[in-house]
């Protein structure tokens, strides 16, 4: 961009005469109202192209990177191009709710009233209240007998709509690739199970199509049967980003727009629309409704995604969602882990059916720390591993020179590894690097060393690096910023993605890079399931994820980068090769990855007991003693 705008060089020839041809096209097509473009070359020749739309009768505007060429006037402003418009949900106050509720009703009255008496031939009257009303299913004034009525046209349109995208043929296209995911299998058993259960606990491993598919298989069987109108679900996720993007892909699928039967719902963001029956939100936004809806009225089926990451408000939510259970019989409860530890959630619910999918991505090979020395060269001395985090970087070097006071047990079991380790297979350089590697780094220059072995070495394909949190994701970034590869923006696209974040900016990950040029996306753990980015090729992972933990000796939680568990490094590693063959350079030695834990711990045990304690108090319990040792794993009653 820069380049262009700086000298704003003439136009070139060929491209006006593309343009020429592409608007005599338009011109001549019948169907199609506007061009869309965002080349650069086109808002470099933008001038051109405008003079050349209106001597053909046409019009053009610039909407900062796009330009459009229509055959109808064009606004000032298109909310549809601007990538940067945020999608918020609007939060009416209750008081103004309640008041158009009030006129709505009153409107309501009126007109429902011929459609009862002539059995339903005044059909702009019954439009119209469909047109309101259909998202207030449970609105105690309106003739459930009319509510019935409307909510069964509505199911038809929904029939209809759902088979002639499956029918069109880009609808065939996305049936058959869905198709080849394990999850489709399933599906009758899936079906049938939750038919005759009220909870069940899928095991889906990576890839399987769990998070997409398997909400999608309800809704899609629900409308099938002509009651789509009547049913709602929601599918929690553990992240904000993962509920925007497993909603959009669903969307997608679906042939449809966000908003219109698939939403989603995070903290102050929302996409729904009063069609939508199928809600991906995150835990604690379902956790929040249910303080105030204890019932959660009109919702026909639950899924919990992800319940395996042990977080805590997927903890709070089983233990709120068992006791709801007996209140809500006809409610439905779908537990679901990317991992094969479905008996404890099983056993917890009374011996609920399980149901496994193998798990399905295209091959990965993994690299661990010994093999990427090997096939890069690089060598590791003992200074060369200290992370400069900034102005810290004296603290944290003297603090990492002083032996370390406190060890936990898997620090013990990863330096026993090493020690048992000998690496005899591989060179005198590579034996040298690993017996001068440095457990506690999280190693910016390696990190540089592999990134720059991919860019120059390896095929095309965007990077994905997982890091511990934003300081060491901002102190990476500024470090490569400065590499004359890697910080050369037309030739690398570094991105980063962290909770922190606003949802606008995380969502830029899932852009495509311009050609010729490498994504390298710079992410915290949060970017570690239910996301699929296209483009991801190489991922990169440093094996640590930061951590509540209690520093007894100072008496305060804190968070700190811990080692992750089995089931997360394999997560990490299943970011690539979801939609194309990958390689995953872990950075430790496959000494050290045998011996992390299976699962990690969970954040209920982990977490400060007085800290748990007004989590608990904000979810407005009673006796925060009785409320934990219901939990899937309580504390310890002495603690
Ligand atoms: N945005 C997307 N673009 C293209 N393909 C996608 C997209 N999202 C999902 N897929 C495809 O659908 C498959 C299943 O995705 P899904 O998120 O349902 O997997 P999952 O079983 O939940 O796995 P995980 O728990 O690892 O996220 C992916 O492997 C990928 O091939």
């Amino acid at each position: 961009d820069h380049e262009y705008e700086d000298h704003r060089p003439s136009s070139s020839v060929a491209n006006i005469d593309e343009w020429r041809w592409k608007l005599s096209m338009l011109q001549r097509n019948a169907e199609e109202q506007e061009i869309i473009s965002r080349d650069r070359r086109d808002r470099r020749d933008y001038d051109q192209i405008a003079n050349l739309a209106k001597r053909m009768g046409l019009y053009s505007e610039l909407y900062g990177k796009v330009i459009v060429a229509s055959k109808v006037p064009l606004p000032n402003y298109r909310p549809d191009l601007d990538d940067k418009r945020p999608q918020r949900e609007v939060v009416i106050p209750l008081s103004l709710q309640r008041r158009v509720e009030g006129f709505v009703q009153e409107h309501l009255d009126r007109s429902l009233l011929p459609f009862d008496k002539d059995g339903g031939k005044t059909e702009s009257g019954s439009e119209k209240a469909e047109q309101v009303n259909l998202d207030e299913k449970q609105d105690p004034l309106l003739d459930e007998s009319v509510m019935e009525k409307i909510l069964q046209r509505k199911s038809l349109r929904m029939r209809n709509f759902q088979r002639s995208w499956q029918e069109s043929p880009e609808g065939a296209k996305m049936v058959e690739f869905r198709k080849s995911l394990p999850a489709y299998k399933e599906k009758e058993r899936l079906l049938a199970a939750i038919a005759r259960n009220q909870v069940i606990v899928i095991s889906g491993e990576t890839g399987c199509g769990k998070t997409t598919q398997l909400p999608q298989f309800v809704l899609e069987s629900e409308i099938e049967s002509g009651r789509g109108a009547f049913c709602n679900i929601i599918c929690t996720q553990p992240r904000r980003i993962s509920a925007m993007a497993v909603a959009e892909r669903v969307s997608t699928e679906r042939g449809e727009n966000l908003g219109e039967s698939v939403g989603y719902k995070v903290r102050l963001e929302g996409i729904r629309g009063k069609d939508t029956h199928l809600l991906f939100c995150t835990s604690g936004i379902l956790l929040r409704r249910l303080l105030s809806d204890r019932n959660l009225n009109g919702v026909s089926h639950v899924f919990v995604d992800e319940i395996h990451e042990r977080g805590m408000n997927e903890d709070f939510l089983l233990i709120v969602l068992k006791d709801l259970l007996s209140r809500r019989r006809d409610l439905r409860l779908i537990l679901m882990s990317a991992t094969l530890n479905a008996e404890l959630f099983s056993s917890y619910f009374g011996g609920a059916p399980t149901i496994h999918i193998p798990g399905f991505t295209h091959p990965v090979r993994a690299h661990f720390l010994e093999d990427i020395l090997e096939r890069t060269g690089y060598k590791m001395t003992a200074s060369n591993q200290l992370d400069d985090y900034g102005q810290d970087k004296v603290w944290k070097t003297q603090r990492q020179l002083l032996p370390r006071k406190r060890k936990n047990q898997i620090t013990t079991l990863v330096e026993d590894a090493l020690q048992n380790s000998n690496f005899e297979t591989y060179g005198s350089r590579t034996r040298d690097s690993l017996a001068n590697w440095n457990p506690d780094c999280i190693g910016f220059n390696l990190i540089e060393a592999v990134l720059c072995h991919i860019c120059r070495k390896e095929r095309a394909g965007a990077v994905l690096v997982f890091m511990t949190g934003w300081d060491d994701i901002s102190s990476l970034k500024d470090q490569l910023k400065a590499h004359p590869l890697l910080g050369d923006p037309n030739r690398v696209l570094l991105l980063a993605c962290h909770g922190s974040m606003a949802t606008s900016e995380q969502r830029l990950i899932f852009d495509k890079a311009p050609p010729n040029v490498r994504k390298v996306v710079l992410a915290t753990n949060m970017a570690e399931a239910s996301i699929t980015i296209n483009d991801i090729v190489f991922v990169m992972d440093c094996g640590k994820a930061k951590e509540t933990t209690y520093d007894a000796l100072n008496n305060t939680p804190c968070l700190l980068p811990s080692w992750i568990s089995k089931a997360s490094s394999r997560q990490r590693r299943g970011r690539a090769g979801r939609v194309q063959p990958g390689e995953c350079y872990h950075l430790y030695p496959r000494c050290v990855y045998d011996a992390f834990a299976e699962y990690q711990l969970p954040e209920l045990l982990r977490t400060p007991l007085n800290s748990l304690c007004l989590q608990i108090k904000s979810l407005q319990v009673d006796s925060i003693g009785e409320f934990l040792s219901a939990a899937l794993q309580p504390p310890e009653p002495r603690a």
